[in-house]
């Protein structure tokens, strides 16, 4: 292995340690932030990343608020949860967990989450005002994946990036996060429609990988030196499988290992996002 480390556990733990002093002033003004979790059903990932996000709200001095709702849930009876989150003052801040049972609308549910307390950065709102240049919670994997390379010193201006994937939790944000002008990179968004998948990727600086597809980027794709982060998560039976190639660690100049490189990063972004939404709220 060739390639330095983007190592996401110690850059998160170098986030949270920012963010500590800031939850302690914010609760000496009696604005302590609280982040709420909404967990449906019993699929093990989710259920895993929602206690991770708990003990996480625990080292950084967040009160967490927890709400596991049976599979057999309605519409009606989460809607309930979510006005009743958005009505208390001890929750600054919310996700509900992804995927929803196939009964459930998610688009609608996502939709009735107040704004003010949109933790994941994925309420319409929230996407418009990223479209339009608006401050306000940013997508927690892609500016996560951006704070990963920042801290790492990976150079984005000018740089042609390559994202694989157009989903709306990570390629389609990823793609409006790069282009801005603080950011000010080339991209390239890749998708199933996309006719020679290898040669965008063999063109690339930074490639992102975000498919959800166990070892879609291959070594031979990589130009050498290029920093690939590894962002798909599937689970097999032998475990969790990326979507980057492990012989891609020869020829890339960086790599996000999977785990312990985006998804801390996601974890410490929703942190984050709580923690300025509740700055916001004081000022
Ligand atoms: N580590 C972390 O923190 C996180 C990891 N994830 C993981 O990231 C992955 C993406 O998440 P999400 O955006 O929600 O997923 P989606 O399923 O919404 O999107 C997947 C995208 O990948 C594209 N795609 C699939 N196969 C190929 C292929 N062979 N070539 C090119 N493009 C392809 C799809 O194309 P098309 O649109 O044409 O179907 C689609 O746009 C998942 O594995 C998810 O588990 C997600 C969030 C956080
Ligand atoms: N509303 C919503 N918001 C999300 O942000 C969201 C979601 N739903 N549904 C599912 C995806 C996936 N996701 C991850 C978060 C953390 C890790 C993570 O911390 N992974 C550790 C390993 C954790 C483990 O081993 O279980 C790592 O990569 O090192 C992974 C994946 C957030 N998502
Ligand atoms: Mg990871």
């Amino acid at each position: 292995m060739s390639a330095k480390i983007l190592d996401g556990r110690a850059t998160k733990d170098a986030i949270f340690e920012e963010l500590r002093p800031r939850v302690a002033e914010l609760a000496e003004r009696g604005r302590a932030p609280g982040l709420a979790t909404v967990l449906v059903g019993d699929d093990p990932g989710s259920h895993s990343y929602v206690r991770a996000k708990h003990n996480d709200c625990a080292k950084v001095g967040i009160n967490s608020i927890r709400r596991d709702l049976p599979a057999s849930s309605t519409q009606g009876e989460l809607e309930a949860v979510l006005d009743e989150l958005n009505a208390d003052p001890a929750c600054t801040g919310y996700i509900v967990q992804l995927p929803l049972p196939d009964h459930l609308d998610s688009g609608a549910l996502l939709e009735r989450i107040d704004p003010a307390k949109d933790a994941d950065g994925l309420h319409p709102a929230s996407l418009g005002k990223l479209v339009l240049g608006e401050d306000g919670p940013l997508p927690c994997t892609p500016n996560g994946i951006i704070a990963l390379l920042r801290r790492h010193g990976v150079e984005l201006d000018g740089a042609h990036v390559a994202v694989v994937g157009r989903g709306i939790t990570v390629g389609r944000p990823m793609g409006l996060l790069l282009t801005r002008r603080s950011e000010n990179a080339t991209v390239t968004l890749c998708h199933t429609g996309t006719r020679d998948l290898a040669a965008e990727v063999s063109r690339a600086d930074v490639v992102i990988a975000a498919a959800g597809k166990p070892g879609l980027i291959t070594p031979e794709m990589v130009k050498p030196g290029a920093a690939v982060l590894d962002v798909g998560v599937t689970r097999t039976d032998d475990g969790l499988s990326g979507d980057v190639h492990p012989d891609v660690g020869e020829v890339a100049g960086f790599i996000s290992p999977n785990p312990g490189g985006v998804g801390p990063m996601t974890r410490a972004m929703l942190l984050s996002n709580v923690v300025e939404a509740a700055e916001r709220e004081s000022d």
